[in-house]
């Protein structure tokens, strides 16, 4: 059998093109400098791919910062403020990536959005009333004769027709049907330029698709289809999905002029059911998304055999689930990681590997390889923590419900620690000085001593908490001055989690992330928070709110185990966060927040799934951590960078004390009344991400809109998240501006 990948991570091996495109922008390099490194990216990625044995590369899979925006830009959907700009191809490019400054001052970048449920994030591609789509770029061209070139046997691969259409945002008064006809002889122009390179093949990436298309979804996609696939030629079309199956397109794709169909049989539950059900054309070929692409774990190869084996299709490619782009490049680069993990781990040269021993086994070669890998999934992994799993299978449902109901709480909670009407308080983090930066970086570097940091961090927190206090907040913070990053705090400090070196992963543009690894059992050793929680609460009167992050948000960013669901280890740290927020409590902490910025990211694509496939054990696994304090203590959670409106529902059923969400949609607040929510809110007063002013006057109006929809007794006041991402100066006056707000509307109600 052949084998191939829809695409190969981008980002280099030693994070060189993230390097580069970030010295071109600071002018250290040139246009050229930044075309060469590329170049060398590129080669050096189909080296690796052909070395490994991969039979069929993928090109165009390379982008200096995202595939949608590639193509957007090969085809002129090229918004009329940065056509204005009159930059160069590249210049423009970069210009609806990271911004620029104009004469006017500056232009900001796209918007973006998460990409399916994955961890990175696309450009949303504009569609004006002036835009006239068009192919006017070359990068896919080029790409393809660099490849050719070398001596591959390279398919291109870009981006569909629909997933662009789709992913695109309307900005005119036009409708999505007037740019079909646009979109079709843009891609037929495509097609045809490819044809005359000598391309065989053409990769078109239609994730979309499993979006749960609606009728007239399938008929938009028949209709561009049915245009665009006579004007071929002699190039052979792969219709390719990922992230999840295709069940409500699937029989109308089979019934369509295509000549490969890729499917996920990783992500996508049902892709197996509907071969098997609806059966596969013997004229067309199917690529098996077969290895997992965006998970770090060794391909069962018996799994694998046995469902290749059950398919009923005369031809197969063996694939991977989607691109590779979401997995560190190589486990090589890791020195640290023990001895005994290390043959379960496959990053993306590993993945490369299963692919071509897999395809050895199917023909009858190497039969060690079955058994070595079998080896690993007979035999438990030694990670696991027998009081932990344990302590799962006594639960209850006891677990999930604290000692009395919300409104007898309330009361209690004011008795004992009262709190004015309309409490103010922060998210936890305070902005970080130069001072404080170099501070931590002279810690990393051994410049002080651990005793000497701890002491200039509690100066500091000192600092913050006479600040906090000058500034009348009624619920204080540490500052967060101890802490580097909400995850790797936590994570580090729990039983169950590996860590690299060197597994960088693209997040959005050049950013990247270094998510952890779920080994094993997770528990919780040892305090956390509390020493430095406690130490704050020994310095002040009023209450000291302790700051964890939370379960979901520490599972839906970490590579998650294959061997459990996700739900098992998502309980393990809600245990864990029940023992630390016991600990806090025992240490005189009356205010517990656990903070959940991912609660969303890991949702079913399917909204029928939402339930079944999250929500249920979600729920439960946030009210575990509260379940055992005491009913004097307020558990308060907060979430942003997301939106709500959808779910409030469940946000209700988390039996919070309060919550703080962002408010950045502004039909949050009619939402929250429509739907008569019962949880106290607090609604970000100001965006903690943009450095802008608010004034007293229209902190006052946000304030009485709240009252209005929600009354005065059950909400909150505080910024939209942690202010360690504002300059001092800013952050201190939109609180002074705050409290001020709330103390005039004190005094009318
Ligand atoms: C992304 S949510 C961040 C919450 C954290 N406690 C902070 O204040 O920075
Ligand atoms: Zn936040």
């Amino acid at each position: 059998m052949t084998t191939t990948i829809i695409g190969y991570p981008r980002i280099g091996r030693h994070l060189e093109l993230k390097k580069a495109v970030e010295a071109y922008h600071s002018q250290t390099i040139t246009a050229a400098d930044l075309n060469r490194i590329a170049a060398q990216i590129r080669q050096q990625n189909w080296q690796t791919q052909a070395q490994a044995g991969i039979d069929w590369l993928p090109v165009n899979d390379f982008s200096y910062e995202d595939q949608v925006l590639d193509t957007a830009a090969l085809f002129n959907l090229i918004p009329q403020r940065f056509q204005q700009l009159q930059l160069s191809p590249l210049d423009t490019y970069f210009a609806m990536a990271r911004g620029t400054q104009t004469a006017t001052g500056f232009l900001p970048p796209l918007k973006m959005a998460t990409w399916f449920n994955t961890r990175y994030g696309y450009f949303i591609p504009e569609l004006d009333d002036s835009t006239t789509i068009q192919l006017t770029g070359t990068k896919p061209f080029d790409e393809f004769k660099e490849a050719k070139q070398l001596g591959y046997h390279a398919r291109p691969t870009i981006i569909g027709p629909y997933t662009l259409l789709k992913f695109s945002r309307i900005t005119g008064t036009q409708k999505i049907s007037d740019y079909i006809e646009g979109f079709v002889a843009a891609y037929a122009q495509l097609f045809k330029q490819f044809d005359q390179l000598g391309a065989d093949w053409l990769q078109l990436d239609e994730p979309a698709l499993v979006l749960a298309p609606t009728k007239a979804d399938l008929a938009l996609f028949r209709h561009i289809y049915t245009a665009l696939l006579p004007q071929k030629g002699q190039l052979k079309i792969l219709l390719q999905t990922a992230y999840g199956d295709i069940r409500e397109a699937y029989a109308q794709l089979i019934s369509q002029d295509f000549d490969a169909l890729g499917l996920d049989f990783v992500d996508g539950q049902q892709t197996e059911a509907c071969i098997q059900e609806q059966g596969f054309p013997d004229d067309k070929i199917l690529f098996a998304g077969i290895v997992n692409g965006r998970n770090v774990w060794r391909t069962n190869y018996q799994t694998v055999l046995n469902q290749l084996h059950r398919l009923p299709v005369k031809h197969v490619v063996l694939s991977t689930s989607c691109s590779l782009l979401h997995l560190p490049i190589s486990l090589k680069s890791e020195t640290t990681l023990p001895e005994h993990v290390r043959p379960y781990l496959a990053f993306a040269d590993e993945k490369l590997a299963d692919l071509v021993a897999i395809n050895d086994l199917l023909a009858g070669r190497k039969p060690a390889l079955l058994l070595v890998n079998q080896q690993l999934f007979n035999h438990s992994r030694g990670a696991e923590n027998t009081r932990v799993t344990e302590r799962l299978q006594t639960l209850t449902s006891a677990d999930y419900h604290r000692k009395s109901e919300r409104a007898v709480r309330q009361q209690v909670q004011q008795r004992a620690v009262p709190l004015p009407m309309l409490p103010t308080t922060t998210i936890g983090s305070f902005p970080q000085t130069a001072a404080d930066q170099q501070r931590k970086m002279a810690f990393k570097q051994g410049k002080l001593t651990q005793a000497q940091f701890q002491s200039a961090t509690h100066k500091r927190m000192q600092a913050c908490l006479t600040e906090q206090t000058k500034l009348g907040l009624d619920v204080l913070v540490t500052g967060e001055y101890d802490r580097d990053d909400m995850i790797s705090d936590f994570d580090h400090q729990l039983s169950g989690f590996l860590f690299t070196e060197h597994a960088w992963i693209q997040t959005f543009g050049t950013y990247c992330a270094q998510p952890p690894i779920i080994w094993g059992d997770i528990a919780w050793t040892h305090p956390i928070t509390v020493a430095e929680t406690a130490a704050a609460q020994q310095l002040t009167n009023r209450p000291v709110k302790g700051v964890l992050t939370g379960p979901l948000t520490l599972v839906n960013w970490a590579y998650p185990r294959e061997d459990v669901p996700l739900r098992v280890s998502a309980t393990q740290i809600a245990l864990a966060l029940q023992d630390e927020a016991h600990a806090l409590e025992t240490n005189g902490i009356h205010i517990i927040q656990i903070d959940e910025p991912a609660f969303r990211s890991q949702l079913p694509l399917r909204r029928t799934d939402w339930y079944t496939g999250y929500f249920n054990w979600a729920i439960k696994v946030i009210r575990l951590v509260a379940s055992r304090l005491q009913s004097t203590t307020r558990f308060h959670i907060h979430m942003c960078y997301d939106h709500y409106t959808d779910i409030l529902d469940v946000l209700d059923q988390l039996d919070a004390d309060a919550l703080s969400l962002s408010a950045k949609d502004p039909t949050l607040l009619d939402a929250l009344h429509d739907a008569h929510f019962t949880t106290p809110v607090g609604l970000g007063m100001f965006d903690t991400a943009q450095f802008k002013l608010s004034t007293t006057d229209t902190l006052v109006t946000k304030l009485q809109a709240s009252i209005k929809q929600l009354g005065p007794e059950h909400l909150w006041v505080n910024p939209d998240c942690g202010l360690k991402t504002l300059p001092e100066a800013d952050a201190l006056t939109n609180l002074e501006r705050m409290v001020r707000a709330t103390k005039q509307i004190r005094e009318i109600i």
